[in-house]
């Protein structure tokens, strides 16, 4: 847990994700969303979290063992940048999919 509370101190894009996630959650909520959609929500949730987690985890191990600019560095620290990516993709991918159409019919509604 000390370890979430830093990167939700250290970290803006924790903070992001976690005002994203209450989004999410909320909408799902007034959706009505059935069991089976929120576990592809909660998948892509997870994936985001878990990455940014990672990532800072990364970070902060890389500034330890080198302080200095180093090849090596950049590469740890841009390839952990890219776990962060591809999750948010596919977070992108299954709110579209989950969220999308329900939330078009209720536009329709209207
Ligand atoms: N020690 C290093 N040696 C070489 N390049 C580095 C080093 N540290 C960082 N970089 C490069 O600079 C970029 C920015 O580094 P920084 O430590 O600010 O990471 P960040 O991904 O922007 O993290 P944050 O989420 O904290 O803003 C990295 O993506 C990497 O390409």
């Amino acid at each position: 847990m000390e370890g979430i509370a830093y990167a939700m101190r250290n970290e803006p894009h924790m903070r992001v994700h976690l005002a994203a996630s209450a989004v999410i959650v909320a909408v799902a909520c007034a959706l009505k969303l059935p069991p089976e959609d929120w576990m592809w929500l909660f998948s892509a949730v997870a994936a985001v979290w878990v990455t940014e987690l990672l990532n800072t985890a990364v970070e902060r191990a890389v500034d330890l063992a080198s302080p200095g600019s180093h090849e090596l560095a950049k590469i740890a620290k841009d390839t952990a940048a890219g776990a962060v990516l591809v999750a948010s993709a596919y977070a992108v991918a299954i709110g579209l999919i989950v969220l999308g159409p329900p939330l078009l019919d209720w536009v329709r509604s209207l």
